[in-house]
């Protein structure tokens, strides 16, 4: 080896030379000898001429990098071809859950950091080479997964390649953009992927897509996916932007009058694999379903549970949100996917054909309760476990609020030119009366099915749904004899039994009996019965015997609320009756169990229990009168 290259110094020089030698600069043999400062005047005589000669070298350069570029535009033209998903859009969730299930952005080094809620966010799993997206909490050495508790979603900007079947794929992805204040609220550019195959046969495109869409379709089974609208949207495809996962509702799990779950299941499911009688009929494919009846009774779990036994996603819209117009209905409308379910809510509130407060599309708010509990003529509903909001919101005065939804906007985006096949349409309501003729016919809402407050037969369900044997622990108390029941209350112990299977499940047979014998027809949601079993969901005997009991106390709750809104009404509500128009609604203490007497409003304090609440008080009044 050539002792002058054993230094860097050696290795600069001749590397100067070199060019030098090929390109004729001497500039870069002066550089690199470090004699740039050391040329005498004479020598740099010709820098002017290498600074002329370095200009165009620089060009050349420039000049060959963007013909490179060129080509690999053309290639690109050429031989791939790219599509863009736009998020809002269905099929930018199959993608984007297809890359993440096949873990293409498990190289991504940059992420947003959320915590764990049901808003489906896409996180990966850091820690495990699965790449599973989900769901799993242990690492193999028994410490905890942090994705447990957040998603760790890669912000999936940076290019990413890999190779579907023998093709290259190139994705990246723009997120979304705020453009700035509008009437509305901010505006947004959707995020978009960029996909490009490197591939000349389209047909890959396409089998790419519906991979995609199968394994998200298949991966979805165990949820029940829920798009929502929560902002007005600018942009083309930007709609539906949160989308929830709720866990999958069994069908069963559904207590409604004998057979009329089934048959909702039925009706669906046939609607769904008709789909080419009803193209050879000519009638349009699609159907529409109105749920009605009090609060609680489970319309929109009928709905979830639907969903998740058909494989259906939900697109669920609230017609009362400031910017959902006619013009935004439709739009969401037309980017829903075959073969799901449109949801509308409450759909009695956007407009009714008897304006309740003045005229030209005003309305209750009905967040409040009020509306709900004037206009129903159903106190008290909606309790329990989602229903509470009706009676905290008794109190509250109703606000205005100004609906942007037209009959004749929601009838085009029903059945109009606009509508959209292959989609079940769904509306719930808990006034059917005030929704306008034109809406019920068939063709708009082919089946009404109403929903009615609890029967005996229901609450017995209830109480096995809530105590089935397998996970029940009964106690000497709940086995019915009074005798062990005293002796347990007076030592204050409550000994478990260890009973056969038999023994247990009989039992139980017989305190859901008593508990549906104490609970009246038709006066009461399955929300509220919900409600009272959860404050005992571990003493099925407090349950059935408390029940009686609890019943007093929501009759004499009632009547209480029943006189408080006569109270409004004849004062402050009546003055803001006065001013708006307001329909009457007859008389409120009309609507609240007429068979309750004076006599029934006893006080319900409950003697031994000063720091558990209404509820568990209520069970141990139940017990203490059981066994006195
Ligand atoms: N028939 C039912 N079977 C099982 N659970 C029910 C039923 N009805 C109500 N529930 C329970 O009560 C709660 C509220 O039910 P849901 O929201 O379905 O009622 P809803 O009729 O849609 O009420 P609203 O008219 O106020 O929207 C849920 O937690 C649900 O589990």
């Amino acid at each position: 080896m050539d002792a002058g290259l054993s230094t860097p110094t050696g290795w600069a020089s001749l590397f100067s030379n070199t060019l030098s030698r090929i390109m004729g600069f001497s500039i870069f043999a002066s550089i690199f000898n470090g004699g740039w400062a050391s040329n005498t005047p004479s020598a740099s005589g010709g820098y002017v001429f290498d600074s002329a000669r370095l200009l165009i070298l620089g060009t050349v350069l420039e000049a060959g990098r963007r013909f490179f570029q060129w080509l690999v535009e053309r290639f690109r033209l050429q031989y791939s071809i790219t599509a863009q998903f736009t998020e809002g859009d269905p099929a930018f969730e199959w993608i984007v859950m297809y890359m993440t299930e096949k873990n293409i952005w498990k190289r991504s080094r940059d992420f947003r950091i959320n915590a764990k809620s049901s808003i489906r966010r896409w996180g990966i799993r850091v820690g495990a080479d699965s790449g599973e997206t989900d769901n799993k909490s242990k690492l193999a050495d028994g410490k905890k997964d942090a994705s447990e508790h957040v998603d760790l979603v890669p912000t999936y900007e940076l290019p990413h390649l890999f190779k579907w079947r023998s093709v290259w794929i190139e994705t990246k992805r723009s997120t979304s953009v705020v453009n700035g204040q509008t009437p509305f609220g901010l505006g947004f550019s959707p995020g978009v992927i960029y996909l490009t195959m490197y591939t000349l046969d389209i047909n890959a495109l396409q089998e790419f897509i519906e991979e995609a869409r199968v394994c998200y379709v298949e991966l979805g089974r165990a949820s029940v996916i829920l798009h929502t609208a929560s902002q007005p949207n600018f942009g083309p495809g930007f709609v539906w932007n949160c989308v929830k996962r709720k866990l999958r509702r069994p069908i069963s799990s559904i207590i409604l009058e004998d057979g009329m779950i089934e048959s909702i299941v039925a009706d669906a499911r046939e609607f769904i694999e008709m789909e080419n009688w009803y193209i050879d009929a000519g009638i349009p494919h699609r159907r529409g379903y109105l749920l009605h009846g009090p609060p609680g009774t489970g319309k929109t779990s009928t709905i979830h549970a639907l969903a998740g036994e058909l494989g259906l996603e939900i697109f669920s819209l609230s017609l009362s949100a400031g910017f959902v117009d006619d013009a935004f209905l439709q739009q969401a409308a037309s980017s829903i996917p075959k073969k799901a379910i449109l949801l509308i809510e409450d759909i009695d509130c956007a407009f009714s054909t008897t304006p309740r407060l003045g005229s030209g599309g005003f309305g209750l708010d009905t967040d409040s309760g009020f509306g709900q509990a004037l206009g129903t003529g159903f106190v008290g509903g909606g309790g329990g476990a989602s229903g509470g909001g009706a009676s905290a919101g008794m109190l509250a005065m109703p606000r205005l609020r100004r609906s942007s939804v037209t009959l004749s906007g929601l009838l085009n985006v029903i059945d109009g030119i606009g509508s959209e096949e292959g989609i079940l349409f769904f509306a719930t309501t808990n006034c059917i009366e005030r929704l306008d003729p034109a809406l019920l016919r068939p063709g708009r809402i082919d089946r009404k099915i109403q929903y009615r407050l609890t029967t005996k037969a229901q609450a017995a369900s209830l109480f096995s749904r809530f105590f089935p044997a397998a996970h029940v622990t009964l106690r000497r108390e709940d086995l019915g004899d009074e005798k062990l029941a005293l002796e347990d209350w007076n030592t204050g112990s409550r000994q478990e039994v260890d009973c056969t299977k038999e023994v247990k499940e009989a039992r139980l047979a017989a305190l859901g009996k008593e508990f549906a014998d104490n609970i009246p027809n038709y006066e009461f949601s399955t929300a509220e019965l919900q409600g009272f079993l959860l404050s005992c969901k571990r003493e099925p005997g407090n349950a059935a015997r408390g029940a009686k009991l609890w019943v007093d106390q929501e009759r004499h709750d009632r009547r209480e609320k029943a006189m408080m809104m006569r109270r409004m009404r004849d004062g402050e509500a009546g003055s803001f009756q006065g001013a708006s128009g307001l329909q009457d609604v007859g008389d409120p203490l009309a609507s609240v169990g007429a068979s309750v007497e004076a006599s029934d409003l006893i006080p319900l304090t409950p003697p031994h229990t000063p720091s558990l609440g209404l509820k568990e008080g209520i069970q141990c009044r139940g017990l203490e009168g059981a066994i006195q």
